[in-house]
């Protein structure tokens, strides 16, 4: 995803201010910094979330392979299929563990027939490493699994449309250590298939899964680059003074 001179407005107040970047296919990139920096409002911006809040507006433009997502073109449910998201809070329909993934493949049509949907419904939940802990119940409810197990089975429900890119809403941060531990392993394993992107307040955990990142202070991305730069080497003085704990 490219974005060039990103700002976002909520009414009059701007939240971000004239953001470029180029976000590669192959990595895993973070965005950090203190909280109210704009983090999760730019991140909503990659697939058009921010349409829902009616005092948002975005100037600039962003595109996925090329193409702006904010023409007039654009099919919004489309884009959130190709650009999916994962948030703060586990968000499973309360609906069987099957329906909660074979959901968006029928709305989408990327099924043929039940033998195709159970196909997309086993491979999405290996990869998200959930499988084995769910076959035998596949027609209990989404919500009766535990916050780490709803979390990696929003993960299998945003790759079950074969999405492109995947945003994450600081998705441990409802999470025990040990059910952070598998999403991290999980974020390592789906690396290089998707372009994943992760707001994250952890600069522990952007450094343990990100090759890029980003940080961000009052509205601006201050500093972009590869993580072993941000966290040794950085360039500027306010990411110096953020990630060795002087503010945030
Ligand atoms: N729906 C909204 N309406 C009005 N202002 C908002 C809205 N959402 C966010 N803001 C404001 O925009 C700014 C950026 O908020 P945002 O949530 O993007 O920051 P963040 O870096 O993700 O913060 P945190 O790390 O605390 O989640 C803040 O000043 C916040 O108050």
């Amino acid at each position: 995803m490219r974005t060039k001179g990103v700002s976002v407005y909520y009414g009059d107040k701007k939240a971000i201010d004239d953001v470029s970047i180029d976000i590669p296919s192959e990595f895993v990139t973070a965005f950090i910094g203190p909280s109210g920096c704009g983090k999760s409002t730019f991140l909503r911006t990659l697939n058009r979330m921010n349409d829902t809040i009616p005092s948002a507006r975005v100037e600039g433009s962003i595109e996925l392979d090329g193409e702006d997502i904010y023409s007039s073109g654009m099919d919004v449910v489309q884009l959130r299929a190709r650009v999916g998201m994962v948030f703060q809070k586990p968000n499973p329909f309360p609906k069987s563990i099957y329906e909660n993934i074979a959901y968006g493949p029928k709305i989408h049509g990327l099924a043929e027939g039940k033998t195709d949907l159970d196909e997309i419904v086993e491979r999405s939940l290996k990869r998200a490493g959930l499988w084995n802990e769910v076959k035998d119940r596949l027609t209990d409810s989404g919500t009766a699994l535990s916050g780490g197990q709803q979390q990696r089975l929003c993960i299998a429900r945003a790759i079950a449309v074969d999405p492109e890119v995947i945003l994450m809403d600081e998705p441990c941060s409802a999470l025990d250590p040990i059910a952070t531990a598998k999403i991290e392993e999980l974020i390592d394993e789906l690396n290089g298939r998707y372009a994943i992107i992760i707001v994250t307040h952890s600069m522990q955990q952007a450094a343990r899964v990100s090759q890029r990142t980003a940080f961000f202070h009052l509205g601006k991305m201050v500093e972009y680059g590869r993580t072993s730069d941000i966290f040794t080497n950085p360039i500027e003085e306010r990411t110096k003074d953020y990630i060795t704990g002087r503010y945030g």
